[in-house]
């Protein structure tokens, strides 16, 4: 496992890291995100969605659980909050091992869903506008693209 750490000052600079970092990505990557409300999860998946060209608007899925985007890959924005206890599989292997990229938010509700070789990345407050953002790479494929970050 490798980390990495960014500091970010502005809300802009975290669409920015995200979007460098979508770039990096390839169909059946799992990037998961944690941090609590108001964190940016919404806004560093917005960036993802930029970086991998989708044009449409991106919200919060936690209704829907899935959210769909076209991209030049397809992203798949996860809320799996409400399936909390529920040891449910709702397919997840078609997503995790699927043509587009992953995005979940409350991953630790689908713990035992989760491929081992993902990226986990948490944002945390460092002031009003300020956030550190952390990523920790699993398996070689993400360590490698933490490295060129
Ligand atoms: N550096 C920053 N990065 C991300 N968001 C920031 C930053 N600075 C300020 N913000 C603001 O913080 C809010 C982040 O909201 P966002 O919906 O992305 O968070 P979230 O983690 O998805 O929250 P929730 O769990 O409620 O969905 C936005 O209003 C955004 O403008």
């Amino acid at each position: 496992m490798e980390t990495h750490q960014v500091k970010v000052h502005t809300e802009l600079e975290t669409r920015q890291v995200a979007a460098q970092l979508a770039v990096l990505l390839k169909p059946g990557d799992v990037v998961t995100l944690e941090g609590e409300l108001g964190a940016g999860k919404t806004t560093f998946t917005k960036g993802l969605a930029n970086g991998l060209g989708v044009k449409r608007h991106v919200s919060s899925p936690t209704f829907t659980i899935i959210k769909e985007y076209q991209g030049e890959l397809p992203l798949y924005h996860m809320d799996v909050y409400r399936l909390e206890n529920s040891e449910e599989d709702i397919g997840f292997d078609e997503y995790f091992n699927g043509d587009g990229i992953c995005v979940v938010e409350w991953a630790q509700f689908i713990n035992e869903f989760l491929p081992e070789e993902r990226l986990e990345i948490e944002i945390q407050y460092a002031g009003e506008e300020s956030r550190t953002i952390q990523f920790k790479a699993y398996g070689t494929h993400f360590e490698g693209i933490l490295r060129d970050l």
